[in-house]
């Protein structure tokens, strides 16, 4: 039996309204899905290229991507995905793991700002999430490319490290950003990176509630459950080479989320492991998504002794 269903197409605006800059050509949700994948598609060629000496490549690979609108199209791709007809964005799952800490602050400070959650978010298109709306957060928020006030526009790679325990955070989170950088040492270095801007555990402070400082991860689910070269086990490794500790996590059709937390002293004092691409996952139908460690990129700062 046949029913007829009227597509509706809606257009990005509908959203996230906040910050939101208003472009007359909308896109349907499909069509954001198409964009995302061929940007990535685009920018891994693009690198592969640059790696390659192809400078020809690279130039062609970077004018499809201008073509298709560049990151700002991307950027107003991916915020459809965080509508609310799509599940929401994915910082309510972590404001949702992380009540009973900001009950327990609440209760002993009152609400000041000592009592709020200092937090880095990299990869940020918007200040309206539902960490950022429920006052229970100080916000540093970076993009590449900033969707406007409230966004600083950096790249976290080169975003100066902390001078002092005031410039660290207590929770940094990397919200579908990782499967942004297209190559898989890349992504291993932007792993290693967070630990250098978390506060440091001493042995008289273990994680606040069992949950802080940690690394607030969101991949895209395919990256873990249909990857030849990384599956659950092989991400947990390699995070806990970092002094990382899997506290939660949360598998759903599209997205897969995980809540780590930090403490330095856990880390391998051995010399840095180095994880190179190794088939863990092996089948025609997979794809090749990888997190890679070198010997010169897995150094963790603290006792590992760099
Ligand atoms: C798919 S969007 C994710 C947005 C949002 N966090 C979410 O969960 O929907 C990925 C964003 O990460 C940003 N990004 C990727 N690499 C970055 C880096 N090294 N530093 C800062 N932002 C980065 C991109 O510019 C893009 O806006």
């Amino acid at each position: 039996m046949g029913v007829n269903r009227k597509k509706t197409t809606k257009s990005l605006s509908q959203g996230r309204p906040p910050l939101f800059k208003s472009n007359n050509a909308s896109i349907s949700r499909k069509a954001a899905r198409t964009l995302i994948r061929k940007h990535h598609t685009l920018d891994k060629q693009r690198q592969q290229a640059l790696k390659a000496g192809d400078e020809i490549a690279a130039a062609a690979a970077s004018s499809e991507i201008e073509a298709l609108g560049g990151l700002d199209r991307y950027q107003q791709a991916s915020l459809l995905g965080q509508s609310k007809t799509r599940g929401g964005d994915s910082s309510k799952l972590l404001l949702e793991w992380l009540e009973p800490l900001i009950s327990a602050r609440r209760g002993r400070g009152g609400g000041g700002s000592e009592s709020r959650i200092k937090m880095l978010e990299v990869g940020a298109l918007s200040t309206a999430n539902a960490c950022s709306s429920s006052g229970s957060f100080d916000t540093v928020r970076i993009d590449l490319n900033s969707q406007g006030p409230g966004i600083l526009k950096q790249d976290f790679m080169e975003r100066p490290l902390p001078a002092n325990t005031g410039e660290r955070f207590d929770i940094i989170s990397l919200s579908l950003v990782l499967n942004f950088v297209p190559d898989p040492l890349g992504r291993g270095e932007m792993l290693r990176r967070t630990t250098e801007f978390l506060h440091q555990l001493s042995p008289a402070s273990p994680p606040e509630l069992g949950l802080l400082p940690s690394l607030f991860l969101v991949l895209p689910s395919s990256c873990v459950l249909n990857s030849r070269y990384c599956d659950e086990a092989r991400l947990e490794e390699i995070m806990t080479s970092f002094g990382y500790t899997k506290v939660k996590s949360k598998i759903s059709h599209k997205l897969v989320y995980y809540l780590w937390t930090l403490d330095l002293s856990s880390a391998s004092t051995a010399p840095p492991r180095t994880f190179p691409k190794k088939e863990v996952n092996p089948g025609p139908k997979r794809n090749n998504f990888a997190i890679v460690l070198g010997s010169g990129s897995s150094a963790s700062r603290g006792d590992t002794g760099e």
